[in-house]
């Protein structure tokens, strides 16, 4: 998961997409109607905002999470993404090619093609096997038994089920049977893989070991992925970037390290509040400017390595480490940095601010820099 930003051709656009419930749902969209209360709105109109203006793009082989509190519209949002609910306004462009416009032929060909689909109710085949299950996608696609079968065990091994081909989903765990959910999502070889809210149901550790697959296939197989959770965790674990949703709208996009680092707002800040920052931040935000008494024999390191990971380095040089990228230096990192940052996550009164006026990572406010450093 090296990509952090959408390329100039994203595998996947939105762009000022709307969804409302209730009649006549279009009067609402761009209006001042739109502005009102949730419960002025649904005693004038009926109608309910449930995903409110929002545009981003998906870069190829990017893994997205879309996160938000129950109710935020995530699932309506990742649901128009492939109309299963029709969108009320806005356009989705994949590879340019807008999937609200398409007719009922061409959204099918989308769908069977290009598409595949995680939910958190399996949704498999009771009474057919684990491989025919994994095969499903193939075979509604005409795909014949032998080649479908072929496919079908390769996927079966991707995903950890070697060996239970011939069991039925009820012979399995939730944990397996997610497997083949997963399994049966990338037999077909999709462009994009739709997760919705994949492993809400599991246990936290059978859970974990999902995230950790993911994980895994994503490296394997590159595929681009747009994952819906309401857990930050999993989000900032799985995800490239994360898009925070509230009340239907975006609230922020950014890199794991972006959202931890500068939270967008109280909303934003809140969510993060308990987030081990070592974990997540990089040599970026803790980085202070090159002072012209620096020694520059030290050790050098990345800046988009994570803290946690630069700690064991950077505690044992004696100079100041450099943090260099391409070549370029781009600042410095002390002892004093690191510990800033891991003491106050054990440590959660507040810290005298940075005494050396580190520079905290892109785009963020002195007090996002502080916040980092002593929430
Ligand atoms: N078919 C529908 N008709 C009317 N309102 C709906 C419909 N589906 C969803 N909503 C409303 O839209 C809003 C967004 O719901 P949505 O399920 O997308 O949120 P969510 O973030 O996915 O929540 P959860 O995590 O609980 O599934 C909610 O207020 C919900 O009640």
């Amino acid at each position: 998961m090296t990509l952090t930003q959408s390329s100039s051709h994203p595998a996947l656009a939105v762009d000022g997409l709307w969804k409302v419930f209730g009649p006549r749902a279009d009067r609402i969209v761009g209006t001042e109607l739109a502005d009102l209360s949730r419960d002025e709105l649904r005693d004038r109109t009926g109608c309910l905002v449930a995903v409110r203006d929002v545009s981003f793009e998906v870069a190829t082989n990017e893994v997205f999470v879309v996160m938000g509190l129950s109710g935020s519209g995530k699932s309506t949002l990742v649901r128009c993404l492939t109309r299963l609910i029709e969108p009320t306004a806005g356009a989705v462009r994949y590879d340019g090619d807008d999937i609200v416009q398409a007719d009922a032929r061409r959204l099918r060909q989308l769908r069977r093609h290009r598409f595949g689909m995680v939910f958190q109710h399996f949704g498999l085949l009771p009474h057919r096997r684990v491989l025919d299950n994994i095969g499903y996608g193939l075979e509604i696609r005409g795909v014949r038994k032998a080649e479908r079968d072929r496919r079908a065990g390769e996927v079966l091994d991707l995903v950890g089920l070697s060996g239970y081909a011939d069991h039925y989903p009820d012979q399995l765990s939730g944990g397996m049977q997610q497997r083949v959910g997963l399994g049966r999502a990338l037999a077909v070889d999709p462009q994009i893989l739709f997760f919705d809210e994949p492993f809400s149901a599991l246990d936290p550790l059978i859970r974990r070991d999902m995230q950790n697959e993911v994980v895994r296939l994503h490296h394997e197989v590159g595929k681009t992925m747009v994952f819906i959770t309401h857990d930050l965790h999993e989000a900032l674990r799985l995800g490239d970037r994360i898009l925070i949703m509230r009340d239907g709208a975006v609230v922020q996009i950014g890199r794991p390290d972006e959202v931890v680092g500068a939270p967008a707002d109280d909303y934003v800040r809140d969510f993060v509040a308990d987030v081990p920052k070592s974990h997540v931040l990089t040599i970026r935000w803790v980085m202070r400017p090159v002072r012209p008494e620096d020694p520059l024999d030290g050790p050098e390191i990345g800046p988009d390595l994570i803290v946690r990971d630069a700690a064991r380095v950077v505690l044992a040089a004696t100079a100041p480490v450099r943090v260099v990228h391409d070549g370029q230096l781009l600042g410095m990192v002390d002892d004093d940095a690191i510990l800033r940052v891991i003491v106050a996550e054990d440590d959660r009164r507040p810290a005298p601010a940075p005494r050396d006026g580190s520079a905290p990572g892109p785009g963020a406010t002195t007090q996002d820099a502080e916040a980092v450093v002593a929430p």
